[in-house]
């Protein structure tokens, strides 16, 4: 059996690549139960994607990249340009799986531009080719997220408490994190850091992923009712806040996981650092502002219900969006694999993640 995966050893991976298929551990049953769903279709790697057997932006993007690779490996096309246009069309199903997360829409792009700038190579060889395209994208944000956690561990205090919300840890990437990423490296590098978990309803990513992931690294941790964070913070139980991001826009503004806006908020409001911490992968010029970016809109029965049981009435409605957009004026600094961007955003992100990494 081969196995396709990066050479980096002690991460914690979302996924076990093999060419038997695309194995995602499933992210709505852990802390409890760590078990794999199987995939050897891009149709059920879209599935589990809009499941959110995986999920997180990073994550999504590699997941799709190799999604589509499965696909590529079923194309039943004779000629180069038949394959192309299959390869198309999947990568247009795999885009459908989840809206905000720009590094889906990017990975995908990427993947079908290598397999386009690859003029003599016929289906079979285009199919290694994607193989290692999805790799060497894995891989890298492998290593963005361990420049970034070495660039953002220096904005970390020497010691004191750091709060985050949702999951930006090595379940939502590659397999170090992003904003869990730079937690990591200042534990790792001697910080004396200690961290408040919102438990980030209602999928529970910060209570039961970020709680899991950081017990495992031995970093001491706290659950949060989402709703406590301002009381902590207003007691000067918190010397800073770093999340991660699903999108950042031209200006600086970030969709991330819904809370994350009040959280900002109640940062600035409380004379705290507020830290995002997203590869260049993240970034999506085309946006100019937060107003553009799509918010997914997830299914009611997800509030309605807490821990697989339903907690409201029968015949109550819920709204259930799974983002907001803070805007970038309530953002202290973007935490990237590039370098660290401060404000005017909109002057200095040009200037650290450059142009070339537009998304479709
Ligand atoms: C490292 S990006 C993680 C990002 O993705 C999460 O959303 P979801 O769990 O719905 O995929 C959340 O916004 C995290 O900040």
């Amino acid at each position: 059996m081969k196995v396709y995966q990066p050479q980096d050893p002690d991460i914690i991976s979302a996924w076990r690549w093999t060419d038997r298929g695309l194995y995602l551990l499933d992210q709505r049953l852990l802390p409890w139960k760590e078990t794999y769903i199987r995939c050897r279709t891009w149709q059920e790697v879209r599935r589990a994607i809009k499941d959110m057997v995986v999920r997180g932006a990073p994550a999504i993007g590699i997941t799709a990249a190799i999604g589509l690779v499965l696909g590529a490996e079923r194309l039943r096309a004779r000629t180069r340009r038949a394959f192309l246009s299959g390869l198309k069309r999947v990568a247009q199903g795999l885009s459908k799986a989840r809206p905000t997360a720009v590094n889906l829409f990017w990975a995908l792009e990427r993947m079908i531009k290598r397999a386009e700038a690859e003029g003599d190579a016929g289906p079979q060889e285009l199919v290694e080719i994607l193989r290692q395209e999805a790799l060497t994208i894995w891989e890298e944000d492998l290593s963005a997220n361990r420049r970034m956690g070495r660039l953002g561990a220096e904005l970390l205090p020497k010691e004191g408490t750091v709060l985050t919300h949702c999951n930006a840890g090595a379940l939502a990437t590659g397999g170090y994190g992003t904003a869990l990423g730079v937690i990591r490296a200042a534990v790792e590098a001697g910080k004396k850091l200690s961290v408040l978990a919102d438990e980030t309803r209602p999928y529970l990513q910060g209570a039961r992923l970020t709680a899991w992931e950081l017990r495992k690294a031995g970093v001491p941790v706290a659950i949060i009712p989402d709703a406590a964070a301002g009381f902590l913070m207003a007691r000067g139980l918190v010397q800073a806040v770093i999340v991660g991001a699903d999108r950042i826009a031209a200006n600086g503004d970030t969709a991330n996981k819904i809370g994350t806006y009040a959280l900002a908020v109640l940062a600035k409001e409380n004379g705290i650092p507020f830290y995002v911490a997203a590869p260049s992968s993240t970034f999506d010029l085309h946006c100019p502002s937060g107003q553009n970016i799509p918010i997914e809109e997830r299914a009611p029965e997800e509030v309605l219900s807490c821990g697989g049981r339903r907690v409201a009435p029968c015949g109550v409605s819920a709204v259930n969006p799974a983002f907001d957009v803070t805007p970038a004026k309530f953002v202290t600094a973007i935490i990237t694999e590039k370098g660290l961007i401060y404000p005017p955003y909109s002057e200095n992100i040009p200037k650290v993640i450059g142009s070339e990494n537009q998304t479709p």
